[in-house]
């Protein structure tokens, strides 16, 4: 495959009042279907990744993102797709998250995430959410 067959996906780590994350399961006939996530979408062409998770975070999720930072990046090739996963956390944002697309979704706290299954490129997210909630371990 081509890098060009990369799929460039916006993906944003939400954090609720509590410190409480917000993630949602994949409808089942998608790729990675019934895994849970966090919510994001395909870049389109030409658009900048941070415009993509804003309007992926308001059709997903209802809010406007006002603030995010790079959390990481990762490259993940699975047996049918090769992802590139932009991961942003939202550190402000304004309005009520709610699921906007039919999909079970939950606020779960940082320790609970190892709990939950998740498409294999993210477990260098989780990773990176524990190392910020619980530096140096
Ligand atoms: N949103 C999201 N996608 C993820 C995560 N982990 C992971 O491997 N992926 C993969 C699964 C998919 O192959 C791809 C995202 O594609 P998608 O189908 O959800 O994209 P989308 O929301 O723009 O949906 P679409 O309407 O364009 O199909 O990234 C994650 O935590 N969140
Ligand atoms: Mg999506």
């Amino acid at each position: 495959m081509a890098s060009s067959d990369r799929i460039h996906v916006a993906v944003g780590v939400i954090e609720n009042a509590d410190g409480h994350i917000f993630i949602s399961r994949r409808h089942q006939h998608l790729h990675q279907g019934d895994k849970w996530e966090f919510p994001g979408g395909k870049v389109e062409q030409g658009e900048e990744v941070y415009r993509a998770l804003c309007r992926e975070l308001l059709e997903e999720c209802n809010i406007e993102v006002q603030d995010a930072t790079p959390l990481t990046v990762i490259h993940h090739d699975y047996a049918d797709k090769r992802v590139l996963l932009d991961v942003w956390r939202v550190t402000r944002f304004s309005g009520q998250v709610q699921q906007r697309e039919g999909q079970e979704w939950r606020w779960v706290s940082v320790p609970e995430l190892g709990a939950y299954r998740f498409p294999e490129a993210n477990q260098d997210i989780i990773d990176k959410i524990q190392d910020l909630n619980f530096p140096g371990f």
